[in-house]
């Protein structure tokens, strides 16, 4: 089969873009995981952390479906949905829109540049959830907020939420962040365990100063990633709970692919966030793709241009982080 494609980036989180509204595609559940794995492939020619597919919806402008590049289905993408929206709004020239994903129809709009040149859009993280059995996190409570799971450490405290596509959240100081405590926390959870039987997503959030942090994500179906949208707004709520950041006002959320801005909401004890940043094309390919030996040949590709502004934002960004994180 014979595939049209957008590779772009949320904050360095890159993915395949495929527009099924624009193309008569029609892909079996089997074939879209097998896509993911195939193409995301980084010894491959294109390689991404996973694939976007952009479809037609009866309730919204547009349907995001999100595959990691294991071939997992998740119920969100933050970073992703950017993307999915610029797809969208200059598809149909619109400013805001609404986009159907698997636990909700998400709010998302073009926003003014967070840097000249940086394509810049804001999209809706909802819903928020804490009830352990929405990730889920199997232990014998109700809810995971600032608590140690023993299991996991000793020493860390951790907050659980899915917003909707599950998280597992600490606060740590920098030091850690040079340590493999993270790596071997996450691979545990990720892997054959009785705590999240699928998966999670892990992230040590050190809190720089007020309206700055610094997120690092370990992804499920992934691994660590330069950034991940939903963890850096769920990790935004965490630091407002804790009382190191303001609902309602911009969070600076800084990443190894550069920065995002997240804002908390909070209305009669229901949370949403609204989470800000680039949604950078990087090229359009076409490829070939022959499932059947799982190979694919590279048959177009033709960049964009967009990357060096966008590089310019993350040059800024690592000053800052360099200097706060001293890292
Ligand atoms: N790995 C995630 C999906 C992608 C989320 C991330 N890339 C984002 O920007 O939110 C999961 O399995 O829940």
């Amino acid at each position: 089969m014979q595939i049209d494609l957008i590779k772009g980036h949320g904050s360095g989180n890159d993915f395949l873009i495929i527009d099924e509204i624009s193309h008569d595609y029609s892909f079996t559940e089997n074939q879209r995981a097998e896509l993911a794995r195939l193409l995301c492939n980084r010894e491959t020619e294109l390689g991404a952390d996973g694939i976007l597919f952009v479809m037609k919806s009866d309730l919204a402008e547009g349907r995001m479906r999100v595959f990691n590049a294991d071939g997992s289905e998740a119920s969100m993408c933050g970073n992703g949905l950017r993307l999915v929206a610029r797809t969208i709004c200059e598809k149909y020239k619109l400013e805001t829109a609404v986009i159907e994903t698997m636990k909700a129809d998400l709010k998302v709009g073009k926003k003014v540049e967070l840097s000249p040149n940086v394509e810049t859009y804001q999209v809706e993280i909802s819903p928020v959830l804490f009830e352990l059995e929405k990730l889920p996190l199997r232990i014998n409570k109700p809810e995971l907020i600032n608590e140690k799971l023993p299991e996991l450490s000793a020493e860390f405290l951790f907050t659980a939420l899915a917003v909707p596509n599950p998280h597992l959240i600490s606060l740590i100081e920098s030091d850690i962040l040079q340590t493999d405590t993270q790596k071997i926390i996450s691979e545990k959870v990720n892997g054959p365990n009785d705590l999240f039987p699928d998966g999670v997503n892990v992230s040590f959030v050190k809190v720089m100063n007020r309206g700055n942090i610094y997120v690092r994500t370990f992804e499920r179906g992934v691994g660590f990633t330069n950034a991940c949208g939903t963890a850096m707004s769920a990790s935004s709520l965490v630091t407002c709970l804790n009382g190191f950041n303001d609902f309602e006002k911009i969070i600076q959320v800084y990443n190894n692919g550069g920065m995002v801005q997240c804002v908390v909401h909070e209305s009669a004890g229901v949370y949403t966030m609204d989470l800000i940043g680039n949604a950078t094309y990087l090229y359009e390919a076409q490829v070939k793709v022959n499932l059947k030996n799982g190979s694919f040949t590279l048959l177009a590709k033709k960049d964009f241009q967009e990357q060096p502004a966008y590089e310019k934002l993350q040059e800024k960004s690592k000053e800052y982080l360099t200097d706060a994180l001293q890292v």
